[in-house]
């Protein structure tokens, strides 16, 4: 028999938005330790609005990745790396290590770049790098803060499809609960437990992957050929449905 799983966030009719302005409402749903769930939704579905959710309810457990990746131009790769654990020393240290690097860090972070391939890198302002450059050194700034939870917003979204496996093997290697939003749904299914899809403003998918095909991910995205319903009368396409989908039949 399975060991019960252990409950990290449970969302209960929660109206998740910005300010007055909700986005998600009455959202049901569980995340589990251990779980690898790839979220997923056309643009605007609120996949960042629910990250943000889970990252305010996790606080110090998750490492956070964010779309825009949220580094600071005129520091080098070393220097965005390291704010990953800037809470964690003092004041001085922190200064001290802005003008002369201090060696530990500069040897875990060294380590780090290596495996991210960013290495020889490390002094370079964030600004001359390339977008998967960028890229790797917010999920570096991330891996660096050693939390159990991995929230990412497109996080291998401006990598090559191989480069993103690499990516995803490092992330998972160093977390055990992972949330990552993403568009590409091969990578959904064969690298992940579960899949959350939103549509219009539902959560219309909440199943595991193995009981899931990419037509019924296709069918998050019916603006870009994902075999949108046919609409009976044969006017405008009909809006899509979720119903026979796994999520209906909720968890275990
Ligand atoms: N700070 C904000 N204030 C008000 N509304 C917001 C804010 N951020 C996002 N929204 C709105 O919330 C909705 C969901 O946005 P969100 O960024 O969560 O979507 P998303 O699925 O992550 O989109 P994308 O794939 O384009 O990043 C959108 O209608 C957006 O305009």
């Amino acid at each position: 028999m399975d060991a019960p799983r252990e409950p990290l966030v449970v969302l209960e009719d929660a109206d998740l938005g910005h300010g007055d302005r909700v986005v998600l409402p009455g959202l049901r749903l569980r995340l589990d330790r251990g779980e690898r769930v790839a979220l997923l939704g056309p643009s605007g579905a609120g996949k960042s609005t629910l990250l943000e959710a889970l990252r305010t309810r996790l606080g110090d457990e998750a490492a956070w990745c964010p779309q825009h990746h949220g580094l600071v131009p005129g520091l080098a790769v070393y220097h965005n790396i390291y704010m990953g654990r800037l809470a964690e020393h003092s004041t001085l240290a922190n200064l001290w290590n802005l003008v002369r690097p201090l060696r530990a860090p500069w040897a875990e972070v060294a380590e780090l770049c290596d495996r991210l391939g960013l290495e020889g890198l490390m002094r370079r302002p964030v600004g001359q790098l390339s977008g998967g450059q960028r890229q790797r050194t917010a999920i570096g700034r991330a891996l660096y803060q050693e939390r159990s939870v991995f929230l990412g917003d497109e996080p291998v979204a401006s990598v090559d499809p191989h480069q993103a496996l690499r990516l995803l093997d490092l992330i998972e290697a160093r977390h055990d609960t992972l949330v990552v939003a993403l568009h590409q749904r091969e990578l959904a299914l064969s690298r992940f437990d579960r899949v959350w899809g939103l549509h219009d403003g539902r959560l219309v998918i909440d199943a595991p992957t193995d009981e899931l095909d990419l037509a019924d991910l296709d069918a998050l995205y019916p603006d870009a050929g994902g075999a949108p319903p046919e609409s009976p009368s044969g006017g405008e396409p009909a809006a899509p449905s979720f119903e026979a989908l796994p999520c209906s039949r909720g968890r275990a």
